[in-house]
């Protein structure tokens, strides 16, 4: 099997080519294809951080002394080709991801199918291949001298720890992120370094053992075995040994007769009667064609479309579900989308499960902050709103205000930033630190352990809370999280994780205290992801505080509370509205695929639906209000910002006239707004998009 770390890309003309990642494959940044690119960059530089071998490439064939170190690459495959969709319910619990065991003799091309398998779903984003290598048992001293003369058993059942290949399994499979050790078969022995890995829809886990063990196989969604004759086997694996793995002809051929041939016969082959399918080791092009076709179709059965859902449940029945069963969200966080009065009547029908003093055990610190607005403002017993006094109230003001300039709108989103991050830092576990004060005498006062605090933005908007949070504390590790919402149909989709590391560690994570950032919170799709990333990095529920400058008090910071209560959300300001609308959008032409896909979705009718959506106004709104976008920011289009609603009516009437050409191409998307709302917050902060 070929050593390395390749991820799968489009190529210009939408095949799927394989290619070695290294960091100078970042595409410059604001190409279209950026996005995808520098999204499998970022796994692969995640993996470049704990494993050296991920700065050179593999390439399949290049004999072992050209490339000393290809044999103690990862054999950990990643594939992130486009945004994760949702993979949790409307409760925000993890939907499984889809798992594929492949096992087979050595060499039979167990990891060539499960390749040729991930190059057939260009269209499944996030899928991983795991090899069973990175999970052979430590040695003792003894054994590692003796297999270095190729005296043990590396082929025997026993020689494998199936209680860790268990576990990660299940965590990838639950959705929590891992550390894959690395396998060296030139030591014989796992590396020190570990690959992190996190997120993948589809996981392909390959190895002689595979379909062995009995609680493993209860964990494969599909199992697959690889057959082919003995001698194809030894003579690809005297070839492959050789050049990948430091051997000799004749160590291979020792270890064949040994250890290797025995074991297949006694025990691998054995295997094969546990699989749902047994693939040819050669010309099986047909069988993987079969299981690609499979996969996208158990994979579609399962993917998210919680929007979807919940706008086809009327409102009684999620209304009475809600009641009889407090653990079950009523609405998702998507719930702008059901009618204004469904969503009147559902909330009318929930009694909030907390108490907004009680809800965490804590005396109410919030001096800044005021419960009574809070709780007229109809917001759920977990957030925490900043006292409405004039001061915050003329600040808001000028957010609030298109014709701000950018200046004083920058300036005044850091001053309520400083205002929403100080009420945050209430909420942190303080202890009781004694100190010597001046005359000698002992004081005890309280102190912050800052080592376990960090933040995570939400990108764009999140990140302009940063100087506020930087400002209290400066020496605080900063992560983020790119999420865009889908242009087709609004649902949020996760291209980007860059987390500090002792977040992706478990045992750090599960002490850490994370202040989450966002702008703002309209249907709170993007806050419901990013929490779930968190959580599953094992960041406790009740050390999360979401921070943000605006939320609609009827959007999705409800759906928020009822599937994750423990959370904080400290909020600047509350507007009433939240609107559902379909903009014109327009890519660029040179972004290949893409934009072939965006002239395809070109119709009359969504260009003429393309201002408000009028089935969707608030009420009490209509489109003359000051009305806003909401949206993540428009990476993919040309001029890097939405066009205005004005603007959209009159593209919308250009293009039924045809005055409008063919490049670049134009499309629609789905945004949600906050009315009266702030705009693209993080446009109008760097002063990048309309106001
Ligand atoms: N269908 C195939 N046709 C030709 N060569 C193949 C095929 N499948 C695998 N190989 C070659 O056989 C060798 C072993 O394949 P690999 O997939 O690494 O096996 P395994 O993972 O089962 O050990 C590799 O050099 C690979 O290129
Ligand atoms: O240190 C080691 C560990 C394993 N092997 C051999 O590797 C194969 C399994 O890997 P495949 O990629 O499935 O071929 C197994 O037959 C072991 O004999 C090794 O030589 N040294």
């Amino acid at each position: 099997m070929q050593a390395g770390k390749i991820v799968q890309r489009p190529s210009g003309n939408g095949t799927p080519i394989l290619q070695p990642v290294t960091p100078v494959d970042k595409p410059s940044e604001g190409s279209p294809h950026s996005i995808l690119a520098s999204a499998a960059a970022a796994v692969s530089l995640d993996h470049a951080q704990s494993s050296s071998s991920s700065t050179s490439a593999a390439s399949k064939g290049k004999p072992a002394t050209s490339n000393p170190t290809a044999s103690t690459r990862s054999k950990t495959i990643v594939l992130t080709d486009a945004g994760r969709a949702p993979w949790y319910n409307s409760v925000g619990e993890p939907v499984p991801a889809y798992v594929v065991g492949i096992a087979g003799g050595s060499a039979s091309g167990k990891t060539s199918v499960a390749r040729e398998i991930l190059k057939k779903l260009p269209n499944v984003p996030w899928v991983a291949i795991v090899s069973q290598d990175a999970y052979y048992k430590s040695l003792t001293p003894e054994q590692h001298k003796l297999a270095h003369q190729e005296q043990y058993d590396f082929d025997h059942p026993d020689a494998f720890d199936y209680d860790i290949l268990k576990q990660c399994i299940k965590d990838l499979r639950g959705g929590k992120s891992v550390e894959i050790p690395v396998y060296s078969f030139v030591q014989h022995q796992r590396t020190s370094e570990t690959n992190y890995l996190y997120g993948p829809a589809v996981l392909i886990v390959e190895g002689i053992f595979v379909l062995h063990d009995p609680e493993i196989r209860e964990l494969l969604d599909l199992k697959v075995y690889v057959q082919a004759d003995s001698d194809l086997m030894l003579a690809r694996r005297i070839k492959r040994d050789i050049v990948e793995r430091g051997r000799s002809v004749n160590s291979v051929l020792d270890q064949y007769l040994r250890y290797v041939k025995p074991a297949f016969d006694t025990f691998v082959s054995a295997t094969a009667r546990h699989a749902d399918m047994i693939v040819p080791g050669s010309h099986n092009e047909v069988a993987i064609e079969v299981i690609s076709q499979h996969m996208e179709k158990q994979l579609r059965n399962r993917s998210r479309k919680l929007r979807a859902e919940f706008y086809k449940t009327p409102a009684t029945q999620i209304a009475t579900s809600a009641a009889k069963d407090a653990h079950v969200a009523p609405m998702s966080p998507y719930e702008g989308l059901g009618s204004p009065n469904e969503r009147r009547t559902s909330f009318a029908n929930i009694k909030p499960s907390l108490k907004r003093d009680q809800s965490f055990g804590l005396s109410a610190p919030y001096s800044t902050s005021s419960t009574s607005a809070a709780d007229e403002a109809g917001l759920p017993p977990n957030v925490i709103l900043l006292a409405q006094t004039p001061q915050l109230q003329s600040l808001l003001t000028i957010l609030h205000d298109r014709s701000t300039p950018t200046s004083e709108f920058t300036f005044a989103c850091k001053r309520v930033g400083t205002l929403v991050v100080e009420l945050a830092t209430t909420l942190l576990p303080y202890k009781e630190k004694e100190v010597t004060i001046h005359g000698g005498r002992k004081h005890i006062g309280h102190e912050i352990n800052v080592s376990t605090l960090c933040s995570v933005s939400i990108l764009r908007s999140g990140a302009v809370l940063e100087p506020s949070l930087r400002r209290a504390f400066p020496a605080m590790s900063l992560g983020s999280l790119l999420i865009q919402s889908n242009e087709e149909d609004g649902e949020p989709h996760l291209y980007d994780v860059s987390l500090p590391s002792f977040i992706r560690r478990r045992e750090t994570a599960e002490k850490s205290w994370v202040f989450l950032l966002d702008a703002q919170i309209g249907t709170g799709a993007a806050a419901f992801m990013a929490i779930r990333v968190l959580l599953d990095h094992s960041v406790p529920e009740d050390q999360i505080i979401f921070v943000t400058l605006l939320a609609s008090s009827q959007g999705g910071i409800h759906a928020l509370n009822r599937a994750f209560p423990r959370v904080r959300i400290v909020v600047a300001g509350v507007d009433p509205g939240l609107q559902k609308l379909r903009i014109p959008w327009q890519t660029a032409t040179s972004s290949g695929a893409s934009a072939n896909k965006q002239d395809r979705d070109v119709s009359s009718e969504s260009l003429h639906n393309a201002a408000v959506d009028e089935d969707d106004l608030s009420p009490g709104f209509n489109r003359n209000d000051n009305l806003h976008m909401l949206a993540s920011p428009p990476l993919l289009s040309i001029d890097r910002r939405f066009v205005s609603n004005d603007e959209a009516k009159q593209r919308s009437q250009a293009q039924r006239q045809g005055s409008v050409g063919q490049s670049p191409a134009k499309g629609s998307r789905v945004v949600f707004a906050i009315t009266p709302g702030c705009g693209s917050i993080g446009d109008r902060f760097w002063g990048t998009g309309s106001r």
